[in-house]
């Protein structure tokens, strides 16, 4: 395989090549299956994992890698880098020797970033590198991090959402707050179980946040069970009250944002002003989501081309600037 740019998150791992050729992009979750006296297994990875949640016997427990964007079991996490790296490339001979640049979040410990590097290490990668995730979807995006002009970038994902401001290979500011795509797919499961009084699932209630993006109309059917008696319920929702029932999420991104300004020199906020704000990660494809950010900052938002893909892409074109990573070591 060669060398490798991964995007490790909560949601989703996102995998490209040297060539910045997209190999895989799957929910960052693992089926692992109990059987008596033998080792855990891994059952599933990605989609197919996904879609058996809720749907499998006691044995098999759903697991995800990480939380809030760094490790907490380092054996989940190896095996999860184990089983990515066995999807692209069945054959162990194909795996030999094979490098990454892998995106952390810039707010991670020393301790964290430790256990990542072991975790793919002990997966079978050969000397992987960190690179900060807010620097790689930067790069992904056609931003050069060693540019003499201030960047400001905001990385909603599903666990986090950073705000990094970056100039001249140095990291000027940054905040991160826990408070991003997870959390606007929990208020629309609130908004509906306590406006309709209806339940929806996790997954459907992400999807319900989804598809508000693409739906045509005014309204969208939203299809669970009635809170009350449980019998299966459809009701109609209208995309206007399901993004003021996000709004105070989108609101926090905007406070993290408004704080990150604050700590920069007033040079670096005539840049950031005359440039705009760079916005990617899963979480900014919110409808709705740089109108408000434009209109409450009062300077351009400018959203990513691939926005979900970005962080691996710049992880992987990373591979071949050895400055750019030096300059970013120890962020
Ligand atoms: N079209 C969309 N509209 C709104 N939200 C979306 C859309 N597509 C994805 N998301 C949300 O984006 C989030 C995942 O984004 P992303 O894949 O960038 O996160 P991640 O990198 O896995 O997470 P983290 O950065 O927290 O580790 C999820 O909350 C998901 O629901």
């Amino acid at each position: 395989m060669g060398a490798l740019g991964i995007d490790l998150g909560n949601s989703n791992t996102v995998v490209c090549t040297g060539r910045s050729e997209l190999v895989l992009e799957e929910p960052s979750v693992m089926l692992l299956r109990a059987s008596r006296g033998r080792r855990v297994k891994v059952a599933a990875i990605g989609h197919d994992a996904r879609d058996l949640v809720g749907r499998t016997s006691a044995e098999v427990t759903a697991m995800r890698p990480l939380h809030d964007g760094v490790i907490t079991d380092l054996d989940t996490a190896q095996a999860f880098i184990r089983a990515v790296l066995r999807k692209l490339a069945p054959h162990r001979w194909q795996r030999i020797r094979t490098t990454a640049v892998i995106g952390v979040p810039l707010g991670a410990t020393p301790l964290e970033r430790r256990a990542l590097l072991e975790a793919a290490e002990e997966a079978g990668l050969h000397r992987p590198v960190l690179l900060a995730e807010p620097i790689a979807g930067a790069i992904g995006c056609g931003v050069d991090p060693l540019d003499r002009r201030t960047h400001l970038v905001v990385d909603v994902g599903g666990g986090t959402a950073e705000v990094t401001a970056f100039c001249f290979g140095e990291v000027l500011a940054h905040r991160s707050s826990r408070i991003a795509g997870d959390e606007m797919t929990l208020a629309v499961y609130h908004h509906l179980r306590e406006r309709h009084g209806i339940l929806v699932g996790e997954i459907d209630a992400e999807d319900i946040k989804i598809r508000c993006g693409t739906a045509e109309g005014p309204t969208i059917a939203v299809a669970g069970r009635d809170a009350a008696t449980g019998r299966p319920k459809l009701v109609t929702a209208s995309i206007e009250e399901i993004q003021e029932a996000v709004r105070p999420v989108t609101d926090a991104i905007v406070q993290t944002l408004a704080s990150c300004m604050d700590d920069l020199p007033p040079q670096s906020v005539g840049d950031v002003l005359a440039e705009g704000l760079l916005a990617f990660g899963g979480g900014s494809l919110l409808r709705g989501f740089h109108e408000r950010l434009d209109e409450a900052l009062g300077f351009s938002v400018k959203p990513a081309e691939r926005p979900l893909t970005c962080v691996a892409e710049g992880a992987a074109s990373a591979l071949r600037n050895q400055s750019l990573l030096e300059s970013f070591r120890g962020w």
